[in-house]
């Protein structure tokens, strides 16, 4: 779409990046342009299987939008919070809970987070194909076609060519997993725009500073468009918390449950969490952009068995091949569960609850 056609909307303005020497989350740079060739593919494959087996984490350079591309991404992602009325937030607010799907908004104070502390922060989810199952506010009818285009560009530019090289990662025909992740199939892969609101003293003492609870994404692939405000962390395989850097226009991407079930264990979910920024980004809000992908509903969540690498080093089952959930199964479960749920309380910091049989972990 030629520039001078957008529609006009308000420039959303981030803080400027942390000058502050963080501990930072070590995370290899992947520049997904190489993986248009057949032999790029086969020098990244090796380097995306390490980060997904080591970290569950990493950054995708170079994927086709320019920084002002993005950063009109940034403006379109705060839209359904900053030009939306309240009244027209709640007529659009997902029945999360009853429907186990995140489509339309999670006002804020949905969540429980800690000490009867609920959470401070609003998403606005769309489904993949924008407008063809869901309707949308006022505000974002001029903006349909640029966010179609942005679902396509995160699903065929960036999704499709990491589950390739996933695929070639656990020696599988490279298109085994974009098989069973269809554009137009069934099922629940969507866009996500979040703004986080800076919180009282109160609530940050009563929760220990943890805006979003540490958790695994419970779909195959995430993928974060990099912004300044530092707030993410990831648990790190020695136990600490790591901040995950800004690094611009590139994206971070993690491996969520989905994948983890699928690779016997071999890519890691790997858990993160959103805390309070640093002092110099205090008293900003933090508007992120997302694109959370899962299989096909119908896709049984068992691992890959044919994958001569998993038949080589072993698969780390979480359910019997039988009894494994479909996508639709796992992401109802996990979707009306989240911050609703009574978790049991195991120590200090974790707390528990049982989906399909299989316990998941919140981190405080
Ligand atoms: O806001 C972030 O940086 C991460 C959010 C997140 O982990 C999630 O929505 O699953
Ligand atoms: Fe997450």
């Amino acid at each position: 779409m030629p520039a001078a056609t957008l529609p006009q909307i308000p420039h959303y303005v981030a803080a400027p990046p942390t000058t502050e020497e963080l501990e930072w989350a070590d995370l290899p740079i992947i520049d997904i342009s190489k993986a248009a060739t057949s032999e790029g593919r086969e020098a990244l494959a090796p380097q995306v299987r390490d980060a997904m087996r080591t970290h569950g984490f990493l950054y995708i350079i170079n994927h086709g939008y320019t920084q002002a591309q993005t950063d009109r991404i940034f403006d379109i992602a705060d839209v359904p919070f900053a030009q939306v009325p309240e009244d027209e937030k709640k007529r659009f607010a997902g029945d999360i809970k009853k429907t186990g799907s995140y489509r339309g908004y999670k006002l804020r104070q949905y969540w429980h987070i800690n000490n009867g502390v609920k959470d401070q922060l609003e998403h606005y989810n769309l489904h993949r194909s924008i407008n063809e199952v869901q309707e949308h506010p006022q505000a974002l009818q001029p903006l349909l076609p640029e966010l179609r285009a942005f679902a396509e560009h995160n699903h065929y530019d960036v999704l499709h060519p990491i589950l390739r090289l996933l695929a070639l990662g656990l020696e599988l025909p490279e298109d085994t997993f974009v098989k069973t992740h269809g554009f137009n199939a069934k099922g629940e892969t969507y866009v996500r725009f979040m703004k986080y609101y800076p919180r009282t003293a109160e609530e940050e003492s009563l929760t220990n500073n943890v805006w979003l609870k540490g958790h695994t994404d419970f779909g195959t692939i995430t993928i974060l468009y990099s912004q300044p405000v530092s707030a993410l962390q990831i648990l790190s395989p020695d136990g600490k918390w790591r901040w995950v850097r800004h690094v611009p226009n590139a994206l971070v991407v993690n491996a969520g449950d989905g994948m983890e079930f699928l690779s016997g264990g071999f890519y890691r979910a790997t858990i993160h969490r959103v805390v309070q920024p640093p002092a110099d980004q205090r008293g900003h809000t933090r508007v992120g952009a997302f694109y959370f992908a899962m299989t096909d509903d119908d896709v049984k969540l068992a691992p890959l068995k044919e994958s001569p690498v998993l038949q080589r080093v072993g698969i780390a089952r979480r359910f019997e091949d039988e009894d494994a959930p479909t996508t639709e199964q796992w992401r109802r479960g996990r979707t009306s569960a989240y911050g609703q749920s009574e978790l049991k309380k195991k120590d200090e910091t974790v707390e528990e609850e049982v989906i399909n049989g299989v316990v998941v972990k919140h981190y405080n």
